[in-house]
């Protein structure tokens, strides 16, 4: 209103406003500070009215002293009596408080008032509860304290049995000084109604104080109880549903995590075994090429070995059992090996082999089958030739062994010994004649070709 905002505007002078000087945690002057709860409700409460100032007090009954003579303007935070309201006028409540029985943990829960009976009980002289309890309970053993810490140590110390206060301040109290074996043992049905008084004076200003107790939300009431309590905010719900979401994602997380690292080295053992038994099998795979090949091959010379040689022979005896197909043999030695070995050195004499292995095979058609007899003898198996064509074969390759230069020797020779297969012959048979022949162009001075007697005979 209109008259109001005026009545602000035209103020003499600054507010001064009072507190209880020794009541904490509702409100105290420490090093001239005003602290505690009500310091932090004026901000709210004189929001919009002018400027205030705390004038000091000594005690809570020299602010009402003060008040009544005029000099506090403001008491910020106190009950309505019907004595104070002969000197100011009050707001709205805008803190409610219940006050509380505290006693020793030895002492039964008391529950109220009314149970109290046969026990000494004590509260601060002064304050509203006093009146309170020896105007309604007589039978009480009533004992005035002259504060709430004295009250506290006193029950502490068994001089009382009871002690009656604010719920605020008793817990705060207990707190703070560590009275660990006090308790709250009941309730009052008396609470504290806090409210702003005000000197008639100025009682305009209550219209806008009560406008600003209306916009306090239950948060402002929490959080100044909270910071002036010690209390430090903690929201069980929310952290339990925090944990109740993000635990079962954690292990969820570190499960997938480790069943993912779990495939991975099982992936990287598989990929790992499987190129290991690649290898292997690969490897087996040149260990059997190269078994196959050895177990038809001289491993010195590459040329077919003895069994291979035999086999080969077997199916043209077989062949000329049916008459189907003419087959030679030509067996050559090396003249004077031994010398060249021992003249050379063994592996001069290797050189020499595998030279003239490349040789014969050069020399050889496609048909024929070149091997390695034994040390340094050598078999032509030449299918689809007589003995004519055979010697033949023999005298070329000797001419061929004479004319060529062999690396580390400066000359070679051999002795052949020739035998045409005949119907019905065996192998061992064939080859023996062979062998007779060789050892005959031995016996005639070496580097000559003989034939076997039979097949020389025919041919002659
Ligand atoms: N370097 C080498 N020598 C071999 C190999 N196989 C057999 N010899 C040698 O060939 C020699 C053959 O000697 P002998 O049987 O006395 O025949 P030779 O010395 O050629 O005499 P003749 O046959 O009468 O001309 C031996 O000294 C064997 O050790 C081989 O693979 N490499």
């Amino acid at each position: 209103p209109a008259a109001q905002t005026s009545s602000l505007e035209t103020l003499p002078q600054t507010l001064n406003y009072c507190i209880d000087p020794d009541w904490m945690p509702y409100e105290a002057i420490i090093d001239g500070e005003h602290q505690g709860m009500s310091a932090d409700y004026r901000k709210l409460l004189f929001k919009g009215l002018p400027e205030t100032r705390l004038l000091s007090t000594s005690s809570w009954s020299d602010t009402l002293k003060r008040a009544k003579q005029g000099h506090c303007h403001i008491v910020l935070m106190l009950n309505k009596t019907d004595a104070r309201s002969q000197y100011l006028e009050f707001s709205d409540v805008y803190l409610r408080a219940a006050n509380v029985l505290v006693s020793r943990f030895e002492l039964p829960v008391i529950g109220s008032l009314s149970a109290a009976k046969n026990y000494r009980v004590g509260a601060v002289e002064g304050y509203r509860i006093s009146e309170y309890i020896q105007t309604h309970y007589p039978e009480i053993d009533f004992v005035p304290v002259a504060s709430e810490d004295e009250g506290l140590r006193q029950v502490e110390h068994g001089e009382l049995d009871v002690y009656v206060g604010s719920m605020y301040l008793v817990n705060n109290r207990i707190q703070k000084q560590g009275l660990t074996n006090l308790r709250i043992v009941g309730w009052t049905r008396f609470d504290d109604a806090l409210r702003v008084g005000v000197v008639p004076e100025y009682s305009y200003l209550l219209s806008r104080i009560n406008q600003n107790i209306q916009q306090l939300t239950e948060q402002h009431h929490i959080d100044i109880y909270q910071r002036w309590n010690h209390i430090k905010p903690y929201n069980k719900t929310d952290h339990d549903l925090v944990w109740q979401i993000s635990l079962p994602l954690v292990l969820l997380i570190f499960f997938l995590a480790y069943r993912y690292r779990l495939l991975g080295q099982y992936n990287e053992r598989l990929s790992a075994t499987n190129a290991e038994l690649q290898a292997l099998r690969a490897k087996l795979e040149d260990r059997n090429k190269e078994l196959s090949y050895l177990s038809v091959h001289d491993p010195l010379t590459g040329l077919y070995n003895r069994t291979q040689v035999i086999v080969a022979a077997s199916e043209q005896v077989k062949l000329k059992s049916r008459d189907v197909n003419d087959c030679s043999i030509v067996l050559l030695d090396i003249d004077d090996f031994k010398q060249l070995n021992d003249q050379f050195g063994h592996n001069t004499g290797d050189k020499v082999l595998k030279e003239l292995s490349e040789l014969l095979e050069e020399q050889a058609r496609e048909v024929d089958v070149v091997g390695r007899w034994g040390g340094e003898e050598f078999i032509l198996l030449c299918p689809g030739t007589n003995i004519s064509n055979a010697r033949f074969v023999a005298f070329r390759l000797k001419q061929e062994i004479n004319n060529f230069t062999f690396s580390a020797v400066p000359d070679l020779t051999c002795s052949f010994g020739v035998s045409e297969l005949h119907k019905g012959e065996s192998f061992d048979a064939w080859l023996e004649r062979a062998d007779q022949a060789l050892y005959k162009a031995k016996a005639q001075g070496k580097n000559c070709v003989c034939l076997a007697e039979d097949d020389a005979d025919r041919l002659s």
